[in-house]
């Protein structure tokens, strides 16, 4: 019997990859960034000046994955009809990220210039206002700890546990270090990420600081983005397998992902950049439609479908999307979404989300997507459904969204909203559909015509579905 070689292991000499120089720090390393900016980097046309230095979020898991293979990965495109294997050779240096000063050393570093971030919305502790959560308490222990830092000259010391306090001690460290403008690239799908950003960074400095708030008015430039790739959470021993059999290397951190990709990024990187737009990414003068095109129709789907998808059954995104009840009440909050998009043609975008999401290779779980989905109704639906209703319409398509939510909830299968207890109609065990369109927006709840649409929504989103019905709702 002949024997077979052992796979390679991935390694920067076996590979003949070079280091590019330390010249980007990432917080909060996970699949997104790997699939996103690390490979936007990496094709870069100027790819061999920019390494990035990643840190991890909460875990050191990647650490011990990467490290071991300098940091290179396998990022396989799964398209519909295969696989494209690609190893990404961006990420220089990989720490864990509750090694703070390791972090604070990294952003004070003068080759530096920016600071990408991907560490969800729970990451940046914001409370409704938009300013740090003052009512978690580790925000309030590191408001106390940075005051006391900062003004006793003890910084580099201090070991706070929050991401933002953590970034404002590494923004500190390179204002004493004389090291000059920084850019910060928030790459959360957030509406307006990158002014949430600024103003939660501001509002910690003003609170612990005398020196830090001109400082960085003026050697700080915040860059809001708009990021997209779907790129769901995989079992990586079972990727790592594949890709072993697919690219004859063995690798601990494959990412999977959609061969789709688009960023969009407005703002100014004071000490330069890389050539990203060489690799696709688009820079604007005013990111808000772009930011609302993929935030309200690809993650607002996304957010009915978690909700309608699981009632009618469905575990993932791509057999729901076929099951023409969730696929219409999908096109009918895209009809409302166009209409408050009026800068777009959006006939081809509309039609490419429809192939994204029905891509039968890509494993993307509702139950993960239905996670904290109260939010995500409240910035994806509700300010078209405002939109809409402040225009004179009737905001069907929104209706129909809320009313996959409200089923959702009362099977159980999307998280209740805060307040189900206490709510004026506390006792309905499933919570009454008015209830929770009343938890929701109390605005939308009030408009009458918009809580009846929802209503007979919900009924007829239970329904048997039939020939008849869809007939019906052809304009
Ligand atoms: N995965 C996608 O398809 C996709 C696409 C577009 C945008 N995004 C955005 O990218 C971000 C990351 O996505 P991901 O799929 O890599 O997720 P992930 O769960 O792998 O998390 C990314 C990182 O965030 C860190 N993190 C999470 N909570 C934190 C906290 N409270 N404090 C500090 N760090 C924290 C994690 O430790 C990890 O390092 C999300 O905000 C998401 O909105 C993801
Ligand atoms: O948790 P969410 O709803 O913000 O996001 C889940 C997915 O919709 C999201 O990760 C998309 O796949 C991504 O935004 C595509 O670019």
């Amino acid at each position: 019997m002949t024997p077979v070689a052992a796979p390679a292991r991935l390694s920067r000499s076996a590979l003949g990859l070079p280091m590019p120089p330390e010249r980007i720090v990432h917080f909060g390393l996970g699949a997104f960034h790997r699939a996103h900016q690390a490979w936007y980097t990496a094709r870069a046309s100027d790819a061999a000046e920019w390494g990035i230095v990643a840190f991890t979020g909460r875990s050191r898991d990647l650490v011990d994955r990467l490290r071991p293979q300098d940091g290179l990965y396998t990022l396989v495109e799964r398209g519909v009809d295969g696989d494209r294997c690609e190893v990404v050779p961006s990420i220089v240096r990989i720490e864990s990220g509750d090694d703070v000063p390791a972090f604070v050393a990294a952003v004070a570093d003068p080759a530096v210039v920016i600071l990408t971030l991907t560490m969800t919305e729970s990451g940046y502790r914001l409370g409704a206002d938009g300013t740090p959560d003052l009512s978690d308490p580790v925000v309030a222990a590191d408001v106390a700890l940075l005051s006391e830092a900062f003004t006793t000259g003890s910084a580099d010391a201090a070991r706070p546990g929050t991401a933002m306090a953590r970034i404002l001690l590494g923004l500190d460290a390179r204002r004493r270090a004389g090291a000059g403008s920084i850019a910060v690239v928030p790459c959360d799908n957030l509406p307006d990420n990158g002014g949430k950003f600024r103003r939660a960074l501001v509002d910690l400095a003003e609170r612990t600081s005398r020196e830090l708030p001109a400082w960085l008015a003026t050697k700080v430039s915040v860059v809001s983005t708009s990021i997209d790739r779907i790129t769901p959470a995989i079992d990586g021993t079972v990727e790592s397998l594949a890709v072993a059999e697919a690219a004859r290397w063995t690798d601990a951190a494959p990412v999977v992902t959609e061969p789709f990709s688009d960023w969009v990024l407005e703002g100014a990187f004071p000490a330069g950049r890389p050539d990203w737009e060489s690799a696709g990414a688009r820079f604007v003068d005013e990111l808000a439609p772009w930011e609302n095109r993929k935030l309200w129709m690809l993650n607002g789907a996304h957010t009915v479908l978690a909700a309608l998808g699981q009632v009618r059954g469905h575990a993932n995104v791509n057999s729901a999307i076929v099951d023409p009840v969730c696929r219409d009440a999908v096109e009918a909050l895209w009809d409302d979404d166009a209409r408050q998009l009026p800068e777009f043609d959006l006939a081809d975008y509309r039609a490419a989300l429809l192939e994204r999401f029905g891509n039968p290779r890509i494993e993307h779980r509702l139950a993960q997507i239905a996670q904290d989905s109260t939010t995500k109704m409240r910035l994806r639906i509700v300010p078209v459904a405002l939109a809409e209703l402040a225009d004179g319409r009737t905001a069907h398509g929104c209706a129909t969204a809320v009313a996959a939510w409200v089923l959702g909830v009362r099977a159980g299968l999307v998280p209740s909203p805060d307040g189900v207890g206490e709510h004026a109609d506390a006792g309905d065990d499933p919570p009454s559909s008015a209830t929770l369109l009343d938890l929701l927006d109390p605005r939308l709840a009030a408009h009458t015509t918009f809580a009846g649409l929802v209503l007979a929504a919900c009924a007829d989103l239970s329904a048997p579905w039939d020939f008849e019905r869809r007939l019906r709702h052809v304009p």
